[in-house]
């Protein structure tokens, strides 16, 4: 049996009246490569933020390897192997790509961020690493801020990769791209996955990247879980039918 990576149980968040995570039980297995979805207001952003430590939990647990991280610092948690891409940018525009990169690579290594470190060479080897990785090593001198949209977000995931993720968040990782961009984007996360064993769980509104490539599928609305399942039990659920795909799926 695989190890479970993730376990989340009765969690719950509510701002003010508004309950945006409800009772949730969710859970992920060391290598899963799985999708969240729902309309908007779901409260996908909301159980990131939790994972994340951005917000505290009302109740309920976020186990992570085991370790109940619920109500754990930002930092805390990304040091102990959750990185995020994509929500909000963690991009220096005025610091070039490599320097972006190397200061997240120094920050995992425990080294605090200064701006004073750049002869500093620790990490160097990791940074050119991921660089390559996402395709950005021939754009490593350029200035973040100049790069274009598609390399932003290569970056972006460069800055996660970075913190050596064992299980990666990605909020929407194809959002704003062209059809190229997308399939590029999504063949290095299935790359990720697959020959860099890291977990992955992903929020997208387009539904063909997500049955394309979510193993497993769990479909969020007002706050609860409607179904979770491999991708057909979900494409042919009568409810997700009428909370979410309509006539598209
Ligand atoms: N910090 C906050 N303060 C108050 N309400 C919030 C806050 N964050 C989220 N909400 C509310 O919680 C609900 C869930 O929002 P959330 O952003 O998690 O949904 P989502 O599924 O990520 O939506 P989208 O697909 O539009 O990004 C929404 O009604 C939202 O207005």
């Amino acid at each position: 049996m695989k190890t479970k990576i993730l376990e989340v149980s009765g969690l719950n968040k509510s701002f003010g009246g508004l309950h945006a995570t409800r009772n949730l039980d969710f859970a992920l297995s060391e290598g899963d490569l799985d999708a969240i979805i729902g309309p908007n207001g779901a409260g996908k952003s909301t159980f990131f933020n939790l994972l994340t430590g951005y917000h505290r939990p009302d109740s309920g647990s976020i186990l992570f390897n085991g370790e109940n991280i619920a109500g754990r610092l930002p930092h805390e948690i990304t040091r102990m192997g959750i990185s995020r891409a994509f929500q909000i940018s963690n991009i220096f525009p005025k610091m070039t790509a490599f320097h972006n990169v190397r200061s997240a690579v120094q920050a995992q290594m425990g080294l605090a961020f200064s701006l004073f470190r750049s002869a500093d060479k620790s990490g160097n080897e990791q940074t050119e690493e991921v660089l390559s990785l996402c395709g950005l090593i021939e754009k490593r001198e350029a200035m973040a801020g100049a790069l274009s949209q598609g390399d932003k977000k290569k970056l972006e995931l460069a800055i996660a990769l970075a913190g050596k993720p064992k299980l990666l968040l990605l909020d929407e990782p194809t959002a704003g791209m062209s059809l190229e961009e997308t399939q590029e984007t999504m063949a290095l996360v299935d790359h990720l996955n697959r020959d860099r064993n890291i977990t992955v769980l992903f929020t997208e509104h387009d539904l063909s990247v997500v049955f394309n490539h979510a193993r497993n599928i769990t479909l969020l609305h007002y706050g609860r879980i409607i179904i979770q399942g491999m991708p057909d039990q979900v494409r042919m659920n009568e409810t997700a039918q009428k909370v979410y795909f309509g006539e598209q799926y």
